[in-house]
């Protein structure tokens, strides 16, 4: 296993593509996911073809340089779908004085091959490549989900290796979202400034586990480590650590590694054994002085999320359960994944899921996704 972040950060690099034993694999990926609450999975395309990536990239490049026209029909709706304008989410509420310097496109699955939103014109025409590009994600996002429960050694007559994975597997689509998303660079001459503006504030995900992918020379991705001593004082600059696009060990491979980062969801089922780790993307500074950078970013998120129905409750695993009410992330008993998503959402989104009225409807549509 390879490690490096930076100076003080570690993230592994691991290889999950077949050519280690499964339960060598799966012992490292939940040290990593224990320790960082982040790893990168080697990307020599064999989970995802790398023509996949860079076609969905050159199709979101597309998208978010359309004009306004384009984009006005898909905005997001009650259902977290569609396009997300310029500082339309805040992610840290505590701290931010203006929402998110991005943009984001949020797709639910598709059923039948088919969205299940408005689509601007370029992506309608390429309904089945994004359509298969999200099952990539889902499968990557199952494989790895299979390993950390034999890494658990999850009780057999609970469903063993099959107790994530099953949670995120039913009749209808699943929760999980596919967010394309766009930071800008600072515009000249403008009151923003990137010692007060932020291309994303801190937060951790929400979900399960969420897939990033990055492009070469476009960094900005930071996290507080969980080891340190800071993870909860977001504002102390001192404790964040930059995540590399491509940590060394992968620089020659034919795309960058795919980040895996644990979301609150996994953390409450392990009784914070797994850490979500608190992250957020910078502009890109120079020594420092910040300069306006003339680079965009882009990068894909894939959440993946558990059916809505699923109950919040730890996984039957010995390492788990020795770890019973020590945990620092808590649910209320009984909450579904689903509960908990939409208590996230509407904090994020401040104005747009307001309390009582269209409450049902979003619950409603968020149940059927
Ligand atoms: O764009 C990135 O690198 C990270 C995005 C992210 O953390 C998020 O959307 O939750
Ligand atoms: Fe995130």
């Amino acid at each position: 296993m390879t490690v490096t972040n930076g100076t003080s950060g570690l993230i592994p690099v691991i290889d999950i593509s077949g050519s280690l034993p499964q339960k060598e694999v799966a012992k490292q990926l939940v040290d990593a996911a224990a320790t960082y609450g982040f790893v990168y999975i080697k990307n020599l395309g064999k989970d995802i073809p790398i023509e996949a990536i860079d076609s969905i990239f050159d199709l979101s490049k597309e998208f978010f340089t359309s004009p306004l026209e384009v984009k006005q029909p898909c905005k997001i709706q009650e259902n977290n779908r569609g396009w997300v304008g310029m500082h339309a989410e805040t992610l840290d509420t505590k701290n931010q004085k203006r929402g998110d310097f991005k943009e984001a496109m949020n797709l639910g699955e598709f059923v039948d091959g088919k969205a299940q939103q408005p689509l601007p014109p370029s992506f309608a025409a390429r309904e089945a490549e994004i359509d298969q590009f999200q099952k990539y994600c889902h499968g990557l996002m199952i494989k790895i989900l299979v390993l950390f429960a034999i890494g658990l050694e999850v009780d057999p007559s609970s469903g063993g290796p099959d107790w994530f994975s099953s949670r995120h597997i039913g009749a209808g689509p699943s929760p999980c979202t596919l967010r394309l998303l766009h930071y800008p660079p600072l515009p000249p001459d403008s009151d923003f400034h990137p010692s007060v503006d932020i291309r994303a504030g801190a937060h951790t995900d929400y979900g399960s586990i969420t897939l990033l992918f990055q492009r070469p020379g476009q960094p900005g991705l930071e996290i507080i480590p969980p080891s340190s001593m800071d993870s909860h004082n977001y504002t102390n600059t001192a404790s964040w650590t930059p995540v590399p696009v491509s940590p060394p060990t992968t620089t020659t491979d034919p795309s960058p590694p795919i980040l895996v980062n644990i979301g609150d969801l996994l953390s409450y089922w392990t009784n914070n054994l797994f850490k979500s780790t608190v992250h957020r993307v910078i502009f890109p500074s120079t020594s420092s002085t910040y300069s306006s950078p003339a680079t965009d970013r882009y990068s894909i998120a894939y959440f993946g999320h558990p059916l809505g129905s699923t109950v919040l409750e730890p996984v039957p695993s010995e390492r788990v359960q020795e770890l019973a009410g020590k945990g620092e992330q808590k649910t209320v008993e009984g909450m579904t994944a689903e509960e908990h998503l939409m208590s996230r959402l509407r904090a994020t989104y401040l104005g747009m899921y307001r309390d009582g009225e269209g409450k049902e409807e979003v619950r409603e549509v968020v149940a059927s996704a």
